[in-house]
């Protein structure tokens, strides 16, 4: 059971100590990572992934439940603790959303019974249904983020997510998110959309290659997020309701 992942602060691009020093985050909760082009914040997802021991340029170190990580989470892609969502998912795989869900959920010994599940959840997350038979070639972006959260919550053992900019996704941002945390799982999210950022408990402000500061997400901040999400979902499901050729009527403005 994971119940924490602390980064002990390293090194920035010059080779200073990054004035963060420690960053300890929960079971269920959200860090943002932001800050301008090059300040560092791919690298301090990719540290996380990694489980870094030190042994990356940044010199960073991650523990997890306070203790330095057995070597075999680092290596054993079965005790994988990291899952990556990203902006450029594409599926190679020429088979159905079925087949490739219960090829996962056998992978990782879960009951295939659960694939219905995960296709259910997809669909509360996103305006454009997904049909089990559905090719994953022909899923808009939407539809695989959609399906890559509900996956993440209901197959994937891994208890730490790094989500790395879903701009636009196309799905319900504060939905998703809230179907990871209500799983227990910790998560990192690379973003500047605001709807994401503002909602998250704290985000890590990333400058020359160093954590710079950490910012406490204030109540303010979480009702300006709620409001956005509101504004967004509105957007999602116009935009759905334009696709299926309706016509768009007594919309509260
Ligand atoms: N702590 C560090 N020590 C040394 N080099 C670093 C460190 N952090 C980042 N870098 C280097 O700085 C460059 C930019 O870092 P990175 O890609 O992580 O930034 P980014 O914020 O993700 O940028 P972008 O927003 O453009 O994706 C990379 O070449 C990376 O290797």
């Amino acid at each position: 059971m994971i119940n924490s992942l602390t980064i002990i602060g390293g090194y920035d691009k010059f080779g200073e100590k990054e004035p963060v020093r420690k960053v300890k985050v929960k079971k269920g909760e959200i860090v943002g990572v932001v800050g301008p082009t090059g300040s560092g914040k791919s690298s301090l997802i990719y540290d996380i992934e990694q489980l870094a021991q030190g042994d990356t340029f940044s010199k960073r170190k991650i523990l997890v439940n306070d203790k330095k990580p057995s070597y075999e989470y680092r290596v054993n892609p079965k005790k994988k603790l990291v899952a990556h969502l990203s902006q450029h998912m594409n599926f190679l795989a020429d088979m159905s959303v079925e087949e490739f869900l219960k090829l996962h959920a056998k992978c990782r010994n879960v009951d295939e019974k659960r694939v219905d599940e995960v296709i259910d959840l997809a669909n509360k997350l996103t305006g454009e249904p997904i049909k089990k038979t559905d090719k994953l070639t022909i899923l808009s972006g939407g539809q695989s983020r959609a399906l890559m959260v509900a996956d993440i919550a209901l197959i994937s053992k891994s208890p730490i997510v790094v989500i790395d900019e879903i701009e636009n996704a196309g799905i319900k941002k504060h939905e998703a998110l809230n179907v990871l945390t209500k799983h227990g799982k910790i998560i990192f999210i690379v973003t500047h959309d605001p709807t994401l950022v503002l909602n998250t408990d704290k985000r890590i402000v990333m400058k020359n290659g160093g954590m710079q500061k950490i910012i406490k997400t204030t109540k303010e901040e979480k009702n300006i997020s709620q409001k956005l999400n509101e504004i967004d979902e509105l957007l999602l499901d116009l935009r759905e309701k334009v696709r299926l050729g309706k016509k768009i009527e007594n919309v509260p403005m």
